[in-house]
């Protein structure tokens, strides 16, 4: 198979104000790329145009930035419809869905609103747009691709994730779907599974996150944004269905994979045997923790007040 070549393409990268969509927006400038960016905040978007431009390589490039909110039908569909203006009322040729949030806690201290909200900002803020694409795809018999950003926790389920992991493992099940389906219509459907990475939204979720889950991830330091754009980028290049950009991600992809195609039968092979032996050793470890961390936070639920009521 050829490698995807963006040079020349409309790429719709959601999240594209800061991150990784952010740093995969600018990588889609330097390879000549159209590049538009959508968003909620106006002035951090006008921000990454700043950088955006910074790094444009041709006069012909027509790089934009729109601010909605991804979390509705309504509001994907006119991001969408916005963005394909400059071009003729085209769909995009390729859309990178990197916008999510998470808001760690523990899962009896959620409410209920609260876990639905968690799903409008993790997986419906992600699968609204799919939607509106894939209609748009199919009606204006347009060839395309979409890439989803799931996580780790895509993957396997760790204490403090209960609102987001669900939701990033049902991203998963879409984009194994949609690959599926959408090969009807000439649309890949590609899913990326991001490490930790060092972005503003991983500054803020630590502000909350439950102290346990932050000692879990002390000694992961993380990729920064760009290096995980870049592996993803490479990924979607490479046209593989599971994207990781990391080892660790690398051994869940290959151990979780099931029905999905193999990037490389000898290496996931590989993988999927290390995985096998050292995911179990590690998450032993992690459930010791927790249980020695019982009362710690049992202290805290009382603290919390959670028995008053
Ligand atoms: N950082 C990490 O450790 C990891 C992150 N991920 C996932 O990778 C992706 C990127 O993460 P990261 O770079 O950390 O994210 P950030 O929180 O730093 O940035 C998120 C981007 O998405 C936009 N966004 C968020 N919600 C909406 C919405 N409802 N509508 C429109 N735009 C929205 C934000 O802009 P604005 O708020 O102005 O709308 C911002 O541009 C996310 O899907 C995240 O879940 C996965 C694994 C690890
Ligand atoms: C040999 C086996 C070793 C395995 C080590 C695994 C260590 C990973 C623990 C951290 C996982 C949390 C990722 C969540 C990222 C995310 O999506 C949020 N930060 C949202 O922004």
């Amino acid at each position: 198979m050829p490698r995807w070549n963006p040079a020349g393409l409309h790429c719709y990268v959601t999240g594209g104000s800061q991150g990784l969509g952010l740093e995969l927006a600018l990588l889609l400038v330097k390879e000549r790329a159209h590049v538009s960016i959508v968003a909620r905040d106006q002035s951090k978007l006008d921000a990454a145009i700043r950088q955006l431009e910074d790094v444009r390589v041709d006069e012909s490039q027509i790089i934009r930035a729109y601010s909605f909110s991804l979390n509705t039908a309504e509001g994907a569909e006119a991001a969408l419809t916005a963005a394909s203006v400059p071009h003729e009322g085209r769909v995009p040729d390729a859309l990178f869905l990197c916008a999510g949030s998470a808001r760690p806690g523990f899962f009896v201290e959620e409410t209920p609103a609260g876990l639905q909200s968690a799903f409008d900002n993790v997986y419906w803020v992600q699968a609204w747009s799919a939607l509106t694409a894939a209609k748009t795809y199919a009606k204006q018999r347009a060839k395309g691709k979409i890439v989803f950003v799931s996580s780790t926790v895509g993957l396997m389920g760790l204490i403090g994730y209960s609102s987001y992991a669900p939701a990033k493992h049902a991203l998963r099940g879409l984009a194994d779907t949609l690959r599926s389906e959408l090969s009807l219509y000439g649309v890949d459907v590609q899913i990326f599974f991001p490490p930790t990475m060092q972005s503003p939204g991983y500054e803020n979720e630590n502000k909350t996150k439950p102290k346990i889950t932050l000692k879990i991830e002390e000694d992961d330091k993380g990729l920064s944004c760009a290096v995980a754009a870049r592996g993803m980028l490479e990924g979607v290049k490479q046209g593989q269905a599971h994207i990781t950009a990391d080892f660790i991600n690398t051994l869940l992809r290959a151990t979780m994979r099931g029905a999905a195609p193999y990037n490389n039968i000898v290496l996931d092979t590989i993988y999927a045997c290390i995985g096998n032996i050292a995911l179990p050793d590690w998450r032993r470890g992690v459930d010791k923790l927790i249980v020695k961390h019982r009362k710690e936070h049992e202290e805290y639920l009382q603290q919390k007040g959670f028995w008053n009521d």
